[in-house]
C-alpha cells in the first residue's frame, strides 16, 4: 500500500480504538509494516483487512473487535480501492463524519449495533455503488438524505432500531431485496415499495401511515400539498382523457354498424370481434359467447373455434373441453414480449397455465406439427404443452400450473425465508443443461430450439426440481434480430442461412445469462446484454469475486469452482455463436464442476 494510505489507516485505528494501541499493534496495524504484502490468498497481513492482488486494501472488517472510539471516515476513505467495511458490533460512538462520501468504491458499509448518534451526513448518497447498508441497531436520528434513491442497485438497506426521523424517502426499489427501517420514528406516507416488503419492515414508526401497514393515511393531507397549478394540471388531464374515451366510444359504435369486411380488421378487440362473428362465414364456427366472465379468456379475445383445440394425452386434464377452458375463472399472470399467461381455475381441482401468443406468424399447420414434434420428446424436466389451439390469430399454449414459481422469481423474489445455496444453483444449473441438451439433440434435425430460455421460463414442480418451460414457441427470427442485432457477427450468422443452428445457439446464449443469474443474483435487462456486460467489465478488471452473489460468498461457497462456473457461462454469452459450446459441452463442464463439489464436500472433515 501507498506509504500516506498507511499512516491513514493507523490513524483511522487509533481513533476507532480510542489510543489503545496495545490491542491494534497486537492485531498486526504497524506503520512499519504494509497491511497487503506478504501474504498468501490477497488474505492481510493486519487482522481484519483484505487486498487486491497484494497491493491495496480492498477489505475491513472489525466485528466484535471491542472498539470503544470513534469513526474517523477521513482516514479510512484515503483507501481508495475500499469496497468493504465492517465494524459491526462495537462499542463506536459519535457521528457518521461526512467524509463517508469520499469512499467512493464502497459497495458494503456495515455499523449495526453501535452507539452512533446524530444526522446520517447527506453526502451518504455519493456512494452511488453501494449495494448494502447497514446502520441498525444505533442511535442515529434526524431526517435520511432526501435523495438516497441516487444509489441505484441497492440491494440491501437495514436502519432498525434508530431513532431516525421525518418521511422516509425514495430509494431505488428495483433492486432491493432487503428493506428495514422498523422501530424508528419515521412519520408520514411509506413510499411505494412495489409490494416487496411487508409490515414488518416498517412496524414501530408510530407516525407512519399507508401500505404495507394497515394504517391508512389520511387523504386531506396529499391534497393540501397540491399547488394551483398541480391541480389544474390534473383536472385538464382528466378533461382530456374523458374526450379521449367518448372519441374511442363514439368510434366503437360507428364500427359496430359497419358491414363485415371492415369489422374483420378489428378482429383483435375482444367485443367487437364478438359482434361480428354473426355475419361470420365459417361453418365450424360454434358459438362461445353468452355467460364469459370479464376474467376469463374468452372476454380478452373472441372469434375462437372448439374445433381447432387440440388436447394432448396427459394425465393432467381428462376430459378438457374448449369451452369450459374459456368460460374458466383467469387471471392475467404476465404480459410478457410475445404475448400473456393467464392462470386459469379448471374444474375446481387442476390449475392451468394458457399463454396466449401475439404476432407468430406460422400456419395453423406448421404449428400443429411443431407442437407435436415437442410433444414427442419428452424429458421429465421440459414441461409439456397439455393442450394447444390455434387458429389464424390466435395460439394458446396450455400448461399444467406450477405453484413453486420460477427461478426468476426465487432468485429476484421475496423468498419468504428459502435459502438459495451454491449447491443448489449448481444442481439447478446442471439440471437445465442436461434437459436442454436432451432437447436439442432430439430436435435438431427439426430445428426446434426453445428460442426464449431465461428464468421465467425455469419453473419449479411440485418436487421443487427445476424444469424448462415454453419449449419451442418462439420462431428464431424475431428472436435472433432482438437479441443479437448488436453483435454484428451473430446477424451475419443469422442472416446467412443456416438458421436452425443459429437458434440452438441463442438457447446457449440464453442459458450462459441464466447462468450469470445465478452467479450474480443480479437482474437480467435488454435480453441480458447489460448482466453480460457488467460482468465482462468486472472480470477485465480482475474484480472477479466481486460478481458474485453476496450470499454465496457469506455462505462460503469455493471462489474456485464459482470461478470455473462463470467460465462456462462467459463461453456461452460469447458474441460470435460459433464460438459458442454445444449446450452438450456445457452440460459435460458444470456436471465436472459439480463432481468436484461433491468430492469436496466429501473430504470435508
Ligand atoms: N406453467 C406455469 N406455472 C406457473 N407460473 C408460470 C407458468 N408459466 C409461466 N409462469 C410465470 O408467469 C409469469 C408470466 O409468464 P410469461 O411467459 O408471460 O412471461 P415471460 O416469460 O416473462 O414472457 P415471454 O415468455 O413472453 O417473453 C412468469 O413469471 C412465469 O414465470
Amino acid at each position: 500500500e501507498d506509504e500516506n494510505v498507511i499512516e491513514a489507516l493507523v490513524q483511522f485505528m487509533e481513533k476507532l480504538s480510542a489510543g489503545n494501541s496495545q490491542n491494534y499493534q497486537n492485531w498486526g496495524w504497524d506503520r512499519n509494516s504494509d497491511p497487503c504484502v506478504g501474504n498468501v490468498n490477497f488474505v492481510g497481513t493486519w487482522k481484519g483487512v483484505d487486498c487486491k492482488k497484494s497491493q491495496n486494501v480492498k477489505k475491513i472488517v472489525l466485528d466484535n473487535f471491542n472498539l470503544t472510539g470513534t469513526f474517523e471516515a477521513a482516514f479510512v476513505c484515503t483507501a481508495k480501492f475500499l469496497v468493504f467495511l465492517s465494524l459491526k458490533e462495537n462499542n463506536i460512538s459519535g457521528f457518521m463524519p461526512k467524509e463517508i462520501g469520499n469512499c467512493g468504491r464502497l459497495r458494503h458499509l456495515y455499523v449495526k449495533g453501535n452507539r452512533f448518534a446524530g444526522d446520517i451526513p447527506d453526502t451518504f448518497p455519493q456512494l452511488r455503488k453501494l449495494k448494502s447498508i447497514d446502520i441498525s441497531d444505533n442511535n442515529f436520528s434526524g431526517e435520511l438524505p432526501a435523495d438516497m434513491s441516487r444509489i441505484s442497485g441497492l440491494l440491501t438497506f437495514f436502519a432498525e432500531n434508530n431513532q431516525l426521523s421525518g418521511e422516509i424517502p425514495d430509494f431505488d426499489f428495483s433492486y432491493l431485496k432487503d428493506f428495514n427501517v422498523a422501530n424508528n420514528n419515521f412519520s408520514g406516507p411509506i413510499p411505494d415499495v412495489k409490494g416487496k416488503f411487508g409490515a414488518d419492515s416498517f412496524s414501530g414508526n408510530p407516525e407512519l401511515c399507508g401500505k404495507p401497514l394497515s394504517k391508512a393515511c389520511p387523504p386531506s393531507k396529499k391534497g393540501s400539498k397540491h399547488s394551483s397549478t398541480d391541480r389544474f394540471l390534473i383536472y385538464s388531464g382528466y378533461i382530456i382523457l374523458a374526450v379521449v374515451v367518448l372519441l374511442l366510444l363514439a368510434l366503437y359504435l360507428f364500427k359496430k354498424n359497419k358491414p363485415k369486411e371492415e369489422t374483420a380488421k378489428v378482429v383483435k378487440k375482444g367485443r367487437v370481434a364478438n359482434a361480428s362473428k354473426e355475419h361470420s362465414s365459417t361453418p365450424s364456427e360454434s358459438k362461445t359467447g353468452g355467460n364469459r366472465s370479464e376474467y376469463s379468456i374468452a372476454s380478452v379475445e373472441a372469434g375462437m373455434t372448439s374445433s381447432s383445440l387440440v388436447v394432448l394425452p396427459s394425465p393432467v386434464v381428462n376430459g378438457l373441453k374448449f369451452e369450459d377452458l374459456l368460460r374458466a375463472p383467469a387471471e392475467l399472470l404476465g404480459r410478457g414480449k410475445h404475448g400473456s399467461l393467464y392462470k386459469v381455475m379448471f374444474d375446481n381441482a387442476t390449475i392451468l397455465a394458457v399463454k396466449r401468443i401475439k404476432d407468430w406468424d406460422i400456419s395453423a399447420a406448421d404449428f400443429k406439427r411443431r407442437m407435436e414434434m415437442i410433444d414427442q420428446v419428452r424429458h421429465p424436466r421440459v414441461l409439456p404443452p397439455v393442450a394447444f389451439y390455434c387458429s389464424k390469430q390466435e395460439k394458446l399454449l396450455v400448461y399444467e400450473y406450477q405453484q413453486n414459481g420460477s427461478l426468476f422469481k426465487l432468485l429476484h423474489g421475496s423468498q419468504n425465508g428459502r435459502v438459495f445455496d451454491w449447491g443448489s444453483r449448481l444442481n439447478v444449473a446442471a439440471s437445465i443443461a442436461e434437459s436442454l441438451a436432451f432437447m436439442h439433440e432430439q430436435l435438431q434435425e427439426g430445428g426446434i430450439a426453445h428460442g426464449n430460455l431465461k428464468s421465467t421460463n425455469i419453473l419449479f414442480n411440485k418436487n421443487m426440481e427445476p424444469c424448462i418451460s415454453e419449449y419451442g414457441l418462439i420462431v428464431a427470427q424475431g428472436q435472433d434480430q432482438s437479441f443479437l442485432s448488436q453483435s454484428d457477427s451473430f446477424k451475419s450468422n443469422a442472416l446467412g442461412g443456416d438458421g436452425a443452428y443459429s437458434t440452438f445457439k441463442v438457447d446457449v446464449y440464453g442459458f450462459g445469462v441464466v447462468l450469470l443469474e445465478l452467479l450474480t443474483g443480479k437482474l437480467v435487462e435488454n435480453n441480458g446484454f447489460d448482466l453480460a456486460s457488467w460482468v465482462h467489465s468486472v472480470v477485465r478488471e480482475e474484480w472477479t469475486a466481486e460478481v458474485f452473489d453476496r450470499a454465496l460468498i457469506a455462505e462460503g461457497a469455493s471462489e474456485e469452482r464459482m470461478v470455473n462456473l462463470l467460465q462456462v457461462a462467459l463461453k456461452c454469452i460469447n458474441p460470435s455463436p460459433n464460438e459458442r459450446p454445444a449446450i452438450n459441452q456445457i452440460s459435460a463442464m458444470i456436471n465436472t464442476i459439480k463432481e468436484d463439489e461433491e468430492r469436496s464436500i466429501i473430504s470435508e472433515p
